[in-house]
């Protein structure tokens, strides 16, 4: 099976009793049509209480109990995402809630390191559900309620209808500081635009749905987890081979703290643009659709992590700029490490 007919996973995060399952089941109860969907509940404890607490009892829904996705129980995901595409029918798409502790890097770094997972099931997006009346004491409090925010392709602000306007412009801007980039969505006990939770197309190598059009002009600003959204553009040409060889030493020494890339980049020799993708240590790219011939060719990279310096990240991308005397060479997709 392609990439193209994969079953598109949702995985759906946010802080202790952020609204998590309250989505969930706002999803599962909405008029869907024909639409059938598979899903994975994540929880710490050994006796589970969140798969009894999701609505629909005929749906797939598998219970990961016991640990934590993004740690122990990371090969459990792969397993419960088999059994789904096994039960067989065609499923529309896979929600995976998280628990309130999870790190979303290493559960989004499953779905591009597993290559036979890969061609039957694609992340569509992370979307990130903000508790209103919390969210900035957690952020005080806890690194992981950042990597969260700052993961997200969509974040989800609940509980709106019991903070008043200025507490929730508090709650937005504290989200929007660590991620300005993805999209926000305001849901009181459930009551969203539930179609705006699919079809992100976040990690798809097409650029068109790279949403860079979103990407912040400014950075966003530290917090104090000196997490932060770097965003370069060069308007020169890039060495392949050099380009490629930073981006692996840079994830491969640094995957740790930057915890997301993507960029559309333009090589030297090549008509058509590279795309990559990268959570934490691993990396996926490819030379996709040509550039139109009045489009603006400037190479355009997005990094989200801690501790990153902007200076430093800058000067290793100009570096890799290619010398008007390299000859034009093919150039070969970045090899995922
Ligand atoms: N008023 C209001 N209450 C909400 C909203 N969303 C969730 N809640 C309440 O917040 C509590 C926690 O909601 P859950 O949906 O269970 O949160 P969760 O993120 O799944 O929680 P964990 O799985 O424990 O991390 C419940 O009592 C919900 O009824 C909302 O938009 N408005």
């Amino acid at each position: 099976m392609g990439r193209e007919k994969a079953v598109p996973v949702t995985v759906l995060t946010g802080f202790l009793g952020a609204g998590k399952t309250t989505i969930l089941n706002a999803v599962l109860s909405a008029p869907r049509g024909q639409k059938r969907y598979g899903v994975i509940v994540n929880e710490f404890g050994a006796i589970g209480v969140d798969g009894s607490l999701v609505i629909g009892a005929d749906e797939d829904v598998i219970e990961l109990a016991n640990g934590c996705l993004c740690c122990s129980v990371r090969g459990d995901l792969i397993g419960a995402l088999e059994t789904l595409l096994e039960r067989g029918g065609e499923l529309d798409a896979i929600l995976v809630e998280t628990t309130g502790l999870a790190d979303p890097g290493p559960i989004a770094a499953t779905f591009l390191l597993d290559d036979d997972l890969s061609d039957r099931v694609r992340l569509d997006g992370v979307v990130t559900v903000l508790d209103a009346v919390h969210v900035e004491r957690q952020l005080a409090e806890e690194d992981v309620a950042a990597s969260q925010i700052a993961f997200a392709d969509l974040l989800v602000l609940a509980k709106s209808d019991i903070v008043n306007p200025a507490q929730r412009l508090a709650a937005e801007e504290a989200a929007r500081a660590l991620n300005s980039a993805a999209p926000l969505l305001r849901s009181e006990l459930g009551d969203l635009d539930i179609e705006a939770l699919f079809g992100l197309r976040a990690y798809d190598l097409n650029t068109s749905r790279l949403g860079f059009s979103a990407v912040p002009a400014v950075d966003g600003a530290r917090s104090s987890h000196a997490m932060s959204c770097v965003s370069l553009t060069l308007d020169r040409s890039l060495d392949p081979a050099r380009f490629m060889d930073w981006m692996q030493d840079l994830v491969r020494a640094r995957g740790r703290s930057i915890l997301r890339s993507k960029g559309v980049v333009s090589l030297q020799g090549e008509d058509r643009r590279l795309v990559f993708q990268g959570v934490q240590t691993m990396l996926d790219g490819d030379v996709r659709e040509r550039w139109a011939p009045d489009e603006d060719r400037r190479s355009r990279l997005v990094f989200i992590g801690r501790d990153m310096d902007k200076a430093e990240l800058q000067a290793g991308l100009e570096a890799c700029i290619a010398h008007p005397s390299t000859a034009p060479q093919r150039c070969r997709p970045v090899a995922a490490s």
